[in-house]
């Protein structure tokens, strides 16, 4: 790559920027200081919270998740993170889950594991038994990304890493509608309207034209082995920013533009901070946040055109209402709130249905003896809509509340459509993280394309072309030592 300076010397960079303190940018200063050593300066630029998309709201002096909220419990970098930050697991605490149409409960769990899976035969026959072993195959076969990346191997695409992954299959079920394959597979299309819709419903707020593979992750989402953080999700955020020694700047990156010295490229960042502006030359530059304007990034690129013609659609508003409250059980056909015996409700796709979801929480910190609050008590509940709820609306869910928190949220893309994923890298070293959102939007993925930027930037930088896109990886790790 002629344009691609040379690093032949072995010097390492100096000073590397990374935009956006997510869990996306805060995992990229981690693991660039793992890659590149304790010299180079990493300086982490971040206009909002550090957390970005994980965050809390306090209610009656407890915390409450209102964005990134479940863990997957085979989250390989995410579990890692806790245990090298001394994070504690906060585990689901086990409540049933009912599934309503608008006018009535249709579907709900029990306490009898055997009952449930009887009921479930009954009504769609074996469609949840075909679902689950779909779902396991593609969790297993995402999962060679770990090793791949223990052995240090990096994409310098998407694609590249999903077809590394489940080859071309992957790539398809990223351009594919989550109906379509699962039709395909033979699940019924009861079981689509009545268990996957919801599903889509709660977890992305979208149905299910979506692309396949979002679909399998969203599925994966509602598996019962989901963890979070005690005390807060974005309390890793702010850990992998101590432990990466990086430099917090309370500051909106406004512009990057190459800028030739010598041999080598450099960038240069032009910022706005809360008394004035001032720019910063770095060696690389990662980009942790998205760049569609609705979610209004505000970074220009000068001097150069990104090598995407166009990005792909925008990112779909997602609303978490918070409310301390009664839950208005008439409205799910139980008038006495003693007999209700869900935490979550879900929706189908039904007109009339102004909310995805609601959901009983629990605080970030549990202390021993917690008790889910009963319905008749006053307690905090979640909300998801697609608009924020009118008062008419809070008085059908809710008898009476306490207090409303409501967070409005670029939640993730708008998923549909087969628009390819944004490139990772837009210039030499100068690369994109948020791409990887196109094929799913999880903390997870976030972390995965955290890790594998640090390897691509470290590849590029030392030219290193044997470490990047090679093919057959499970059979090379294999015969590595
Ligand atoms: C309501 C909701 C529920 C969710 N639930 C789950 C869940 O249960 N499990 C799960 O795994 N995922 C969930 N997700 C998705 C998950 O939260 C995201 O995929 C993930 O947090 C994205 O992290 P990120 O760091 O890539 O992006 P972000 O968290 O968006 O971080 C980008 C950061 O960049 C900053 N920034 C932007 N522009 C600039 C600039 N110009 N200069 C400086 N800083 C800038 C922003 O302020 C932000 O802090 C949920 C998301 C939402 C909204
Ligand atoms: C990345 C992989 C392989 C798995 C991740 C599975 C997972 C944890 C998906 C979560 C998807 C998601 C965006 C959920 C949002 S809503 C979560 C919850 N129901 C809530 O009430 O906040």
């Amino acid at each position: 790559d002629p344009e691609r300076p040379a690093h032949v010397d072995g010097s390492p960079p100096s000073k590397i920027a990374v935009v956006g303190a997510g869990i996306g940018g805060s995992a990229t200063a981690h693991f660039l200081r793992q890659h590149f050593g304790p010299e180079v300066q990493v300086d982490v630029f971040e206009k909002g919270e550090v957390g970005g998309r994980l965050a809390t709201v306090t209610v009656n002096h407890n915390d409450y998740e209102s964005g990134g909220s479940i863990i997957h419990s085979l989250n390989l970098h995410m579990q890692e993170f806790l245990k090298h930050l001394g994070l504690k697991y906060r585990r689901n605490v086990a409540g049933k889950t009912a599934v309503f149409n608008g006018e009535e409960v249709i579907l709900e769990e029990t306490d009898w594991y055997l009952l449930d899976l009887f009921r479930l035969w009954w009504r769609y026959g074996i469609s949840f038994i075909r679902l689950q072993m779909w779902v396991e195959e593609i969790m297993e076969k995402f999962m060679r990304i770990y090793k791949y990346q223990a052995h240090g191997y990096a994409f310098s695409s998407v694609e590249e890493l999903l077809d590394s992954l489940g080859g071309s299959g992957f790539i398809n079920m990223t351009r594919r509608p989550l109906s379509d394959s699962l039709l395909e597979l033979g699940v019924s299309q009861r079981f689509i309207d009545e268990v996957i819709a919801p599903v889509m419903r709660v977890n992305y707020g979208q149905n299910v034209s979506i692309p396949a593979f979002i679909g399998a992750v969203s599925l994966a989402g509602a598996q019962n082995n989901l963890w979070a953080v005690e005390g807060g999700n974005k309390l890793v955020c702010s850990g992998l920013l101590k432990m990466a020694n990086a430099n917090l700047l309370q500051a909106q990156v406004n512009t990057i533009s190459p800028v030739q010295s010598g041999d080598s490229i450099q960038y240069q960042l032009s910022y706005t901070t809360a008394t004035g502006t001032g720019t910063e030359l770095y060696d690389i530059v990662v980009l942790a946040a998205p760049l569609q304007n609705s979610v209004k990034s505000g970074v220009q690129f000068q001097g150069f055109a990104p090598p995407f013609d166009h990005l792909p659609r925008d990112y779909h508003s997602t609303v978490a209402t918070i409310v301390h409250g009664y839950l208005n059980t008439s409205f799910f056909g139980f008038p006495d709130p003693r007999l209700f015996p869900f935490t979550s409700i879900l929706t189908t796709e039904t007109p009339d249905v102004f909310f995805n979801s609601v959901a009983s929480v629990c605080p970030v910190n549990i202390s021993a003896g917690f008790r889910r609050k009963q319905p008749q008590e006053a307690g905090v509940y979640k909300v998801f809509s697609p608009q924020p709820l009118d008062k008419s609306q809070l008085k059908t869910l809710f008898r009476s509340y306490y207090s409303v928190q409501v967070t409005e949220w670029q939640a993730y893309p708008c998923y549909g459509g087969s628009q390819g994923m944004p490139a990772v890298e837009l210039h030499p070293n100068l690369y994109y993280l948020n791409g990887i959102e196109w094929a799913a939007s999880a903390m997870e993925m976030s972390s995965v394309a955290a890790k594998n930027i640090a390897l691509l930037a470290y590849h590029r930088w030392n030219r290193q072309t044997d470490m990047v896109d090679q093919r057959d990886l499970m059979h090379r790790i294999k015969t590595e030592l």
